[in-house]
């Protein structure tokens, strides 16, 4: 993954700025306080929205020009799984990616059985999604994301919501994602370990490093600024 110059502006206003930096590790964490840009760069990667200026290339893909390479390389996952589940049965939800990607139905129905299996989901396939719990819902949505074999998934807060157990169940899902992963968190002890975490501090990064070096330094200040009376600092 390659940003360089990135630069993004909503309706008049500068919400990421400056943003070069060149990635190949397999966990990325990006931290930031609310309304620091870690949404808007998650669409960014994602291909969803085209950057104001600069480039974003993913697997020799520029994400703003070429969507279907796009859709292809990089699956995202949002935070809410109701924006993102459309579909009435479970394996209708996870074998549409796999529609859109081409195959048959066959090659679909195939595909999505051998996914449920993965997760000893295989009893989910004709449930109704409507009438899943939220961390059942999320990883549909994580079987649905994986099933298109992306290279790379953005995952945009996927915790938020879930109770301990299951963050925990759905933590252990992804550490064993073999594609990369982007995984925006506000919890620093979601990403203990990760290769590299991105700061970002109003729409630029304000520190990059393993996150043995940068969650501390993130969660002290994070303490700091917790302490003050004095909402200036809020972003918005
Ligand atoms: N469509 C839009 N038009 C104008 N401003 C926007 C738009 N979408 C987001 N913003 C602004 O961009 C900034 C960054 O928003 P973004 O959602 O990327 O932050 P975030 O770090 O993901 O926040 P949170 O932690 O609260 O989810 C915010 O100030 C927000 O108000």
């Amino acid at each position: 993954m390659l940003l360089d110059g990135v630069a993004l502006r909503l309706s008049g206003r500068v919400v990421l700025e400056g943003l070069s930096f060149s990635a190949d590790e397999r966990r990325i964490g990006i931290v930031g306080r609310n309304g620091s840009g870690k949404t808007s760069l998650a669409r960014l990667i994602a291909g969803l929205i085209a950057p104001s200026a600069g480039q974003i290339t993913i697997a020799a893909t520029d994400m703003a020009r070429d969507r279907k390479a796009a859709l292809r390389s990089v699956g995202i996952l949002f935070q809410n799984p109701d924006h993102q589940i459309i579909f009435p049965t479970v394996s209708e939800e996870v074998g549409f990616g796999l529609t859109q990607l081409g195959h048959d139905k066959a090659e679909v129905a195939r595909q999505t059985g051998a996914i449920l299996q993965r997760f000893g989901k295989g009893h989910w396939a004709d449930a109704a999604t409507h009438s899943l719990s939220q961390g059942q819902k999320q990883l549909v949505c994580l079987m649905a994301v994986l099933a298109m074999r992306p290279a790379l998934i953005v995952l945009d807060e996927p915790y938020s919501g879930l109770d301990i157990p299951t963050r925990r169940q759905l933590m252990r899902y992804v550490d064993r994602v073999e594609a990369s992963v982007v995984l925006i968190s506000h919890d620093p002890a979601t990403l203990m370990g990760f290769d590299r975490v991105i700061w970002l501090d109003q729409g630029k990064i304000r520190d990059d490093g393993p996150a043995a070096r940068v969650l501390p330094v993130f969660e002290a200040q994070m303490r700091a600024w917790g302490e003050e009376d004095d909402l200036t600092h809020l972003a918005g």
